[in-house]
């Protein structure tokens, strides 16, 4: 796997995390390394953090009470990294337990081939990136008139794209809807 940038709001950039090589269906993909945190220890750092920071806050339950990963630091390692998806995701996070202590770790839910980017539904928050919907209106025009012969035709888009990216694209007709989504949650267990 390899680290991009990706191009974000306000011509802030984002990091992702692409497959450098394949990957097979069920395949462990990478680990979301972090301090394992309570709820309440979480709930703290949630309120000092920078909004930035609290995009690595990764909550979960397990046996009825709820955890954190905090993966706040840059420690270099690649799961932190790995952005969401909620509509198309190619991993799954799933909580592993070794010899008494837990991991949450990423397998892919589909074959994924090298170059795709990695990426996991963050949960079912209505994350920002999620709602943004930029809509670019494609205008055809077209010279004609009687006495001469068709010149021209050319679309002219109508606005110019206002954030990160466009991870969805539908196309209805005159109207080119670009769905845009991005970032994180929890339980997905
Ligand atoms: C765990 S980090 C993922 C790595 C992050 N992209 C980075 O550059 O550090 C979670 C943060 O990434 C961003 N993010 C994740 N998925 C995104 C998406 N689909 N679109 C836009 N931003 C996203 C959000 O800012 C979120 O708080």
């Amino acid at each position: 796997m390899h680290i991009k940038d990706l191009p974000g709001a306000s011509g802030v950039f984002r990091r992702g995390v692409f497959a450098i090589g394949s990957f097979s269906k069920g395949d462990f993909i990478v680990e979301y390394r972090g301090d394992l945190i309570s709820d309440g220890e979480a709930q703290k750092r949630r309120r000092i953090y920078h909004p930035a920071c609290s995009g690595f806050l990764f909550a979960f339950k397990l046996r009825g009470k709820t955890w954190c990963i905090d993966a706040s630091r840059e420690d270099g390692s690649f799961g932190r990294l790995v952005n969401d998806d909620h509509r198309h995701p190619n991993c799954r996070m799933k909580r592993i337990d070794i010899a008494g202590s837990t991991h949450l770790c990423l397998f892919a839910l589909k074959d994924i081939k090298e170059g795709e980017e990695i990426a996991y539904n963050y949960g079912g928050e209505d994350y920002p990136w999620r709602k943004q919907v930029r809509v670019t209106t494609s205008v055809k025009m077209t010279t004609c008139e009687p006495d001469t012969p068709c010149v021209s035709s050319q679309s002219v888009l109508m606005s110019e794209p206002q954030w990160d990216e466009a991870a969805w694209l539908e196309d209805t007709g005159q109207q080119v809807i670009h769905v845009h989504h991005l970032i994180f949650s929890s339980s997905v267990f």
